[in-house]
Parts: structure tokens; sequence; C-alpha cells
């Protein structure tokens, strides 16, 4: 692990405005863009903090290298340990994706710099203040992209902020459409279940109360997101993520990609309008395999249920994808805006309504013993999914 680039350099380096030039034609980075995201690297003028340099780390490791060959190092070596953890957590992930990662969160970091020292006030600020997402916008593409790889992109009560922050911000930019997706071999692994462990002053009663209101907002942005909304599933997808694939616009797969709405297993009930949208996509019969029984279903099934669009091979999945986006984005905006609100207007109301019986019977389900013993149970490790 040696040969990679000790960034102790970043403390010591002073003030140049950092510029980030890349092809982002493709949205899938080439070779070149790799070498001047590390090139941009040697530049930064501030020590990014130790999470970002592992991931950074990771995805160098994983993009030149493929999947984590190294022994695991002891567990009083720290150091190699940290770095062996972050570039094990990207599993299988394609050596391509990592570029295309490891090329993103550079550029987030670079215009991060870039903002600070040249935005003037009230100049609109893309991809900055973003802890869990790296958001960018490029090419009439806004791209946000779930950024907790060694959680497995769980969504936590920041996550859940930012990604309501960033679809707003997203339907206020110049970009014609908008893509949500993850970093590392997960796409999500849902509502983190550390969440329920935070609680209030008020106890239980108002930690369900205030996730309610949490998790109704959250999927109204979704309901009312005004740009066609593309999902581009990089791996398997748990919970919340999955349900509120039935309010996205065009949903992408790896052939890697797996959908699981273990509700009943954890003692919850469906949400992200799910209860309305699956039956629609797939029927009752199929819509209750899934929500209430909690199978699992591949991107092949998801397909030929109809949540999923289209799957694609993992090992040319973001290039596929990125080709057929990118022509998209190229579309007249106003009129894919229009055509959305007539395809979808008429169902908003209903799709509301839904959303709130859902997040009032889930805050009566997150107080029963069934979801505080699954909950209890997958943070003591005795079960996972
Ligand atoms: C407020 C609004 C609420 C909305 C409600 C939504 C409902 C849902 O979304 S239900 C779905 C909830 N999700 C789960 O139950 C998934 C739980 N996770 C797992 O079963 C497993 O982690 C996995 C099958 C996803 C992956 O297993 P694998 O062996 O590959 O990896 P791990 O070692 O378990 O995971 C790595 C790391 O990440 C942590 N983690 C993963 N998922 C979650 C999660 N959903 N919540 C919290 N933490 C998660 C896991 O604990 C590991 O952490 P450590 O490295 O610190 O041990």
């Amino acid at each position: 692990m040696s040969d990679f680039p000790d960034f102790s350099y970043l403390q010591v380096i002073s003030f140049p405005v950092v510029q980030l030039h890349m092809n982002r034609a493709a949205m899938t980075a080439s070779q070149k863009d790799f070498e001047n995201a590390m090139n941009q690297v040697k530049l930064l003028k501030k020590d990014p903090g130790n999470e970002v340099k592992l991931k950074l780390y990771a995805l160098y490791k994983q993009a030149t290298e493929g999947p984590c060959n190294m022994p695991k190092p002891g567990v009083f070596d720290l150091i190699n340990k940290a770095k062996w953890d972050a570039w094990n957590t990207l599993g299988s992930l394609p050596k391509e994706t990592a570029r295309q990662n490891y090329v993103d969160l550079v550029s987030s970091l670079s215009s991060s710099l870039e903002s600070s020292s040249q935005v003037e006030p009230g100049t609109d600020r893309k991809s900055t203040g973003y802890e869990t997402l790296m958001v960018t916008s490029e090419g009439g593409i806004t791209k946000i992209t779930l950024n907790r790889p060694a959680k497995k992109n769980a969504i936590n009560v920041e996550m859940y902020h930012e990604i309501m922050r960033a679809l707003k911000a997203a339907s206020k930019d110049d970009s014609s459409i908008t893509v949500l997706t993850g970093n590392g071999d997960y796409y999500s692994s849902g509502n983190d279940l550390t969440n329920f462990t935070d609680i209030p002053p008020g106890g239980v009663e108002e930690k369900a109360k205030n996730s309610a209101i949490l998790l109704r907002e959250f999927v109204g942005c979704f309901i009312d997101f005004p740009k066609p909304l593309i999902a581009v599933v990089n791996g398997p997808a748990v919970g919340i993520s999955v349900t509120i694939l039935g309010l996205f616009d065009v949903v992408y797969a790896s052939d890697r990609a797996t959908f699981h709405t273990p509700f009943s297993h954890l003692g919850q009930s469906p949400e992200g309008c799910s209860s309305y949208t699956f039956l629609k996509i797939m029927g009752p019969a199929k819509a209750t395999e899934m929500l209430v029984f909690g199978k699992k279903l591949t991107a092949g099934e998801a397909c030929a249920q109809g949540l999923v669009t289209a799957v694609f091979p993992d090992s040319t999945f973001q290039k596929e994808v990125w080709t057929r986006l990118k022509a998209f984005a190229k579309l007249p905006p106003n009129a894919m805006r229009i055509s959305k609100e007539v395809i979808r207007n008429r169902e908003k109301e209903k799709l509301h309504a839904v959303n709130a019986e859902e997040c009032s019977v889930l805050q009566e389900r997150w107080l029963s013993d069934e979801c505080m013993n699954a909950v209890v149970n997958f943070l003591s490790r005795k079960s996972k999914l």
C-alpha cells in the first residue's frame, strides 16, 4: 500500500485557485480524466480530512488494481487496517466505476474549494456543503450520489435532509434531468437503523413523530420533483431506496442490483408511496410478495415487473447508461418538464394522501415491539438481511 500517494503534503500547500478541466462529455471518466484528477489532488490546498483521503485511496486502488487483493493487516496496524477496510468495502465495484467515482469526488472537493474562495456572496454554489452526498451539475445533468459507501449508503438523518436540499436545488438549476445513484458497491441499504438510537427528551413517541414528519417531507420532495428524475441503481437497494423508485421517471439497474423491501422482517410497513405505486406497477400479488413477504428481486425480475426500466451488465453499466442520459439531457428541457407534468400531475394529490397515510401507520409501527426488537437485533449484530 505504500505506493499510494502520501497525502501529508496537503497540509503544507498554499493557495492557488483550483480549476478542474475534465472531459465530462461521456460522464464516464477516461484515463485522461482520471490522471487529471490525480494531479488535481496534489494541488488541493486544504487537507480534505482522513475520511475523504481514505475514500480517495480506496477508489484509486480499485480503479487501478481492481478488488482488494491485500492480506488484511493486523488489528494494531491501525493505518494500514483503515486503508484496507476502505478498499475492501468497495467489493467488486468495476474499475471504470471506481475511476468515475474518483473523478467525481475530486471534482466535488475542487469545486468546494473554488466556491469558498471565488464565488460572490449570494451566487448559487453547486456541489458544496454536502457531507453525505456528492452533487455535480454538468452537461444538463445534475447527478446526486449517495456517498456513505462504508455504510452501504444507509440513509441517516443528515442524508435525508441533504437529499431534499439537493433535489430542491436541482429543481431550480439549469440542468434538464436529475440522476440519483450510489457510490460503492451498494445503491443504498435504506434507512440507517442507527437513526432509531438518537432518542430526544420526549422519548420514543417524540422520536417516532419526528421521523414520520421527516419521512413525509422527504417522500413529498420526490412526488413534487418537476424534472425527469432517473435512478441509476449501481448495486443492491433496500427499503426506502427501493420504494421511492415508484416515484422516479426512469430506473436503470446494473445486473448486480437487487431490490429488497423487508418491512415485515423489520416490524415495519411500506412507505415511499409503494403501497400505491407498486400495486399499479406490478399488480397486487407481486406487490404483496415484495412489500408483505419481503421477497428480494433480482434486477431482471424487477425489470420484468416494471419497477426497473432496463438492466445492463455491470461491466458496461456506467458507459451504456451515461450514453443514454447524455442524449436525454440534450432534449428541450421545457418540453420534458411539461410532458412530465402532464404524465404525473393528475396523480400528485393521491400520492400526497398515500404518503401521509403511510407515515402515520409507520409512526405507530416504529413504537411496536416487533420493530424495536428488529432494530435492536441488527444493532447488536444478531441479524442482517
Ligand atoms: C426516518 C425515515 C424512516 C424511513 C424508513 C425506511 C424503512 C427502510 O429503509 S427498511 C430497510 C432498513 N435497512 C436494513 O435493514 C439493512 C440493514 N443492513 C444489513 O442487513 C446489512 O448491512 C446489508 C445486508 C445491507 C449488507 O451486509 P454486508 O455484510 O454486505 O455489510 P455490513 O458489514 O453489514 O455493512 C457495512 C457497514 O454498514 C452498516 N450498515 C449497512 N446498512 C445499514 C443500515 N441500513 N443502517 C445502519 N447501518 C448499516 C453496517 O452496520 C456496517 O457497519 P460497521 O462497519 O460499522 O459494522
